[in-house]
């Protein structure tokens, strides 16, 4: 399970947790203008803008799970399985893989409206990238500065709904788990108010007691409502450390301890990285489970009007600063 999510100080920021159970060789990669992209069955990008972001690379393509382009538009995939139904191609339509449409969008478009315009006419079309990385079952999440977009290819077509709260993860579809937020309605973040009874006294024993009812489990419908009242709730300052602090935080909110959700035998789900996009200055910062120092990767120190990409193994070992 994964959760995406986006936030506004003076700048926006865009990332997520990614989690599973193991590691496909991940890194941050920078993917300049002039790298030719091909597509199965559309027109190369021969130019297009250049984007950063966490990827495997195989046979010499960016295989992006997350990323930002130069204009500040961002999208993340995350696992949506049993839901996601990729299409034979349709004659007339743009046919893009889903190991294609990061790329693809972000190769192009400005702005979230851009986006929903092009995907009018676009067809996920079920074409895998190769043995080892067959289609994978995944939703997105799509953000610029002002809107962000859910984007789901269902067995009844292409459907795109507006993200009002910014955050995504996993099952249900996205209209459901916008519902389920109707349940939450009287979780606050100010101390409660009795309606229960005039016949009792009741005691507000303890801050935080106005959102007593909020999930703290791992599923996906939990850690959507999780994610989104820790989200529209964040109060944070307006400068890069506490804007980046802030995002981590939020995204910890909803984080995998390794040990609370067995997969297979003794396997777990974690937290494998969190990242955190500055989308207006392309610096791409990230955690991973083990290391919980911020690393940072900006784009705009690499050559991006080069052809080749430029990737960064993630550093995974605890980074410690003694203090004496
Ligand atoms: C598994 C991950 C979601 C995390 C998650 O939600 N885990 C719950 C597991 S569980 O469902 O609970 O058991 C998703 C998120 C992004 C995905 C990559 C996107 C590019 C590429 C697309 C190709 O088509 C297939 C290979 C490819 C490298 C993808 C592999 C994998 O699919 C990635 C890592």
């Amino acid at each position: 399970m994964c959760t995406g999510a986006n936030y506004t100080t003076r700048d926006h920021y865009f990332g997520r947790n990614l989690d599973l159970e193991f590691s496909y060789n991940e890194t941050v990669t920078v993917t300049p203008r002039n790298f030719p992209f091909a597509f199965r069955r559309s027109e190369s990008l021969v130019t297009h803008h250049a984007m950063i972001g966490m990827a495997t690379i195989a046979d010499g393509y960016p295989l992006y799970y997350d990323a930002t382009n130069e204009q500040g538009l961002s999208m993340a995939g995350l696992n949506f399985p049993g839901n996601a139904v990729y299409h034979p191609e349709a004659p007339g339509r743009t046919n893009i893989t889903p190991f294609e449409f990061i790329p693809w969008i972000l190769g192009q478009f400005e702005t979230v409206g851009e986006v929903k315009s092009a995907l009018e006419t676009m067809n996920l079309v079920d074409i895998s990238f190769n043995e080892t990385f067959p289609l994978s079952p995944l939703h997105w999440i799509i953000s610029d500065r002002t809107e962000s977009i859910t984007v789901e290819s269902v067995a009844e077509g292409l459907r795109v709904y507006d993200n009002p709260v910014g955050v995504l993860t996993n099952n249900p579809p996205f209209d459901m788990q916008m519902f389920n937020l109707n349940n939450f309605m009287h979780l606050s973040k100010h101390p409660p108010e009795t309606h229960f009874s005039d016949e009792l006294e009741f005691d507000v024993y303890s801050r935080g007691m106005g959102a007593i009812g909020l999930p703290g489990d791992l599923s996906s419908a939990s850690r959507f409502v999780k994610a989104a009242f820790t989200k529209l709730n964040s109060v944070s300052g307006e400068t890069e450390s506490e804007s980046i602090s802030q995002f981590f935080q939020i995204l910890g909110s909803v984080a995998q301890q390794r040990g609370c959700v067995e997969v297979s035998p003794d396997e777990f789900e974690i937290t494998i990285y969190s990242s955190c996009c500055n989308t207006d200055t392309g610096v791409y910062y990230y955690t991973t489970y083990e290391n919980s120092r911020i690393t940072a990767v900006d784009m705009h120190r690499e050559d991006l009007d080069g052809r080749a990409l430029i990737d960064y193994p993630l550093i995974h070992e605890q980074q410690i600063l003694r203090q004496n």
